[in-house]
């Protein structure tokens, strides 16, 4: 078994100055699309053809499971909530179904790690365990489980490119889980536990503390293993951030966009870009959680948010929100008139 990773190869230069060239020749004052031209220039660079193809096939993967540090009392729901949303996924119920169908992307549901033996065998095909340790005091993972839940993000990635998907969104269904993303966070950004506690699911000042106390002393376990990102996913993360980092990493090496969510996916992100570097330039930041250690993620990353909607709900659903605007960035440039083609004049 193996955690590497394939080099990772940046998106196309000359597909990139060919849609920057592009988009000068469009009916409309230069700049005038603002972010939403360097967005279709970044789909273009990524699909390495100019104009860019519309997408074909987006792909919403949610990685469910659950976190043993919900027993401290980290969350406003008990955990039997995250085997029941993944029902929900599996019948279209979930605000992610909804957004998804919207938008024109469809969803998959993976069981990586959820407490509950309910999950369809069609979900649990790369199950890891029921629950992952509890962080604060045991490490989450053992040495086979982080490699299994790395091949597991890495072959859905795969399984999914090569079934056609053109554009990938990380959604994370995980009562308890912004927890070790918050502690994996803090570990890679030299953050202080309370830079980086949030409200979660929506916890009160008692479970704010009870969180901060579990953020401190898992990240007293974190630190000790932060330059090495096996390392840090085996005693932290969990099997289903670790199949998100996974996941994102591999979405990379098949050259493959990914539109971000939120806290969750973001500290799988920071952890992706250690496994495998450059793997930023393939990623897009759909929205900015609430969560205060996703700015932290996206600070780091250098990414600049599309849509600042205050949502901190996961599933994907910041992301997905946001492919709309992906898509459309896409569309300008490939349906555009040029002021050529439409007659128009260009300068004084
Ligand atoms: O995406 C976010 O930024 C986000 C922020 C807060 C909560 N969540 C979701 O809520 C759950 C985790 O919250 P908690 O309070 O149980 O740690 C999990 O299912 C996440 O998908 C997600
Ligand atoms: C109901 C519910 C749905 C969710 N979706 C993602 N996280 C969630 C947390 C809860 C509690």
């Amino acid at each position: 078994m193996s955690t590497e990773f394939a080099p990772v190869s940046p998106p196309d230069e000359t597909a990139k100055r060919e849609a920057v060239a592009r988009h000068a020749q469009l009916t409309k004052p230069a700049g005038s699309l603002g972010r939403l031209e360097e967005l279709g220039v970044w789909v273009t660079a990524c699909q390495g053809q100019c104009p860019p193809r519309p997408f074909g096939r987006p792909r919403v993967v949610v990685f469910a499971g659950d976190h043993g540090v919900t027993a401290r009392g980290v969350s406003a729901y008990p955990s039997e909530v995250t085997g029941q949303m993944v029902a929900n996924f599996l019948t279209g119920g979930a605000a992610i179904n909804v957004l998804a169908a919207t938008a024109g992307a469809t969803v998959r549901v993976v069981d990586m790690s959820v407490d509950s033996e309910a999950s369809p065998p069609a979900v649990t095909a790369h199950k890891v365990r029921r629950g992952s340790g509890s962080i604060d005091r045991e490490d989450a993972l053992t040495e086979d489980e982080v490699r299994t839940a790395i091949e597991a993000g890495q072959a859905i990635a795969d399984a999914e490119v090569d079934g056609g998907a053109d554009l990938l969104v990380a959604g994370d269904m995980g009562i308890g889980n912004t927890t070790p993303a918050s502690v994996i966070i803090a570990a890679l950004t030299g953050s202080e536990p309370v830079a980086v506690v949030g409200r979660g699911t929506g916890i009160d000042d008692n479970g704010w503390m009870r969180k901060a106390a579990a953020i401190r002393d898992g990240l007293r376990r974190a630190r000790r293993v932060s330059t090495d990102p096996v390392a840090l996913l085996r005693t932290t993360a969990g099997a289903d951030i670790t199949a998100i980092a996974a996941f994102l990493a591999q979405a990379a090496v098949r050259r493959t966009p990914v539109i971000l969510d939120g806290v969750v996916s973001g500290a799988a992100a920071l952890v992706a870009e250690e496994l495998a570097p450059g793997a930023r330039e393939w990623w897009v930041a759909g929205h900015r959680s609430v969560e205060p250690a996703h700015s932290l993620v996206l600070e780091h990353l250098d990414l600049k948010p599309l849509l600042e909607l205050d949502m901190r709900l996961g599933e994907g659903s910041g992301a997905v929100a946001a492919l709309p605007l992906v898509t459309m960035s896409a569309r300008v440039l490939a349906e555009m008139a040029t002021f050529a083609d439409a007659g128009v004049t260009t300068s004084p």
